[in-house]
């Protein structure tokens, strides 16, 4: 495992902000914590990465406790910062390879680090935009550089915290074309987290709903939409007069209405139970505290 999580805890003053949060993640995946405002995904990903500490519970990554991590541990870390601010002056290509070479000292038999420059600005996007100042890169361009600027070191396991917040739909779907080919081709693990729905079903094999501190349930994508009951809703009118039915069967249910009403049967609507509905009922029963987590 790479990264293994049971009964995690946090408290911050007298407030319990995480109450036994527990998950795991194996080589390769991509894992998504998804949930609302405050729900404590900063604060989980902030602990595994060793920046706060827990109150309780037991936490590895990469096999150790980042309350104990060391600098090699940490140079198999990929973070990546909110936006890299400094530097301003320095040109993309000149700062990465700077960067690149903390990591040198930290290469294994199997990997090679740090990535060679040339490489990570193709890897990353950032070829077209290799010689230009930090400072004069647009906003795409400059949280391009942020994840080029984070897995500069060939990290086995990468923290993607709110990952395209500002971004255009354009710099977004480039971005997630770049966590799929990390993924798939460098086998990088990446814990991302996210209150966007859509990304989480884009890019995680995995997704964790947190709400309230809590995990109230995690699947693939696919069992998170069938997990709650799974209900197609139908609509459709009949003489002017709209009706509305939930149906786990809404292939049989219209095969009936149609038999029994036939040509009558007008303005008919399917609408397939979705992943939003799915998480935006996990949500509210979270908040009411409802609902177990799910395996
Ligand atoms: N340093 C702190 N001291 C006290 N409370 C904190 C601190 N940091 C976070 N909290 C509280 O812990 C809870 C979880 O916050 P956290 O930032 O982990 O949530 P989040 O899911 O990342 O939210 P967002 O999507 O808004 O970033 C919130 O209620 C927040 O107010």
């Amino acid at each position: 495992m790479v990264l293994a999580v049971d009964g995690l805890r946090m408290r911050y003053g007298s407030t319990e902000v995480l109450h036994d949060v527990s998950f795991q993640a194996r080589h390769g995946e991509v894992v998504a914590l998804l949930g609302p405002n405050g729900a404590g995904k900063s604060t989980t990903i902030e602990i595994l990465e060793g920046f706060r500490l827990r109150s309780a519970g037991t936490v590895e990554v990469l096999g150790v406790d980042p309350a104990r991590g060391d600098e090699r541990w940490r140079a198999r870390l990929g973070i990546v910062l909110q936006s890299w601010r400094d530097h301003g002056n320095w040109r993309v290509r000149e700062l990465l390879h700077h960067l690149g070479t903390y990591y040198a000292p930290y290469s294994t038999s199997t990997i090679d680090r740090p990535w060679e420059t040339g490489e990570l600005l193709a890897a990353a996007g950032l070829t077209e935009h290799a010689e230009k100042k930090v400072k004069t890169l647009s906003g795409g361009q400059r949280r391009r550089l942020d994840v080029a600027i984070g897995i500069v070191g060939r990290p086995e396991l990468l923290f993607l915290d709110e990952p395209t917040t500002g971004f255009d739909p354009q710099a977004r779907h480039e971005f997630h074309d770049l966590v799929r080919r990390l993924a798939a081709e460098y086998e990088t693990t990446i814990l991302l987290t996210t209150h966007d729905l859509d990304e989480a079903g884009k890019l995680a094999d995995r997704i964790l709903i947190l709400t309230g501190g809590r995990i109230v349930a995690a699947g693939s994508p696919a069992e998170l939409t069938t997990l709650i009951a799974g209900e197609d809703e139908v609509r459709w009118s009949i003489d002017g007069q709209t009706y509305r039915k939930s149906t786990a069967d809404s292939t049989e249910f219209v095969r009936g209405l149609f038999s029994q009403y036939g040509a009558a049967v007008r303005e008919l609507e399917v609408r397939r139970a979705s992943l939003e509905d799915t998480y935006l009922a996990l949500v509210r029963d979270g908040l009411a505290g409802g609902r177990e987590p799910a395996a």
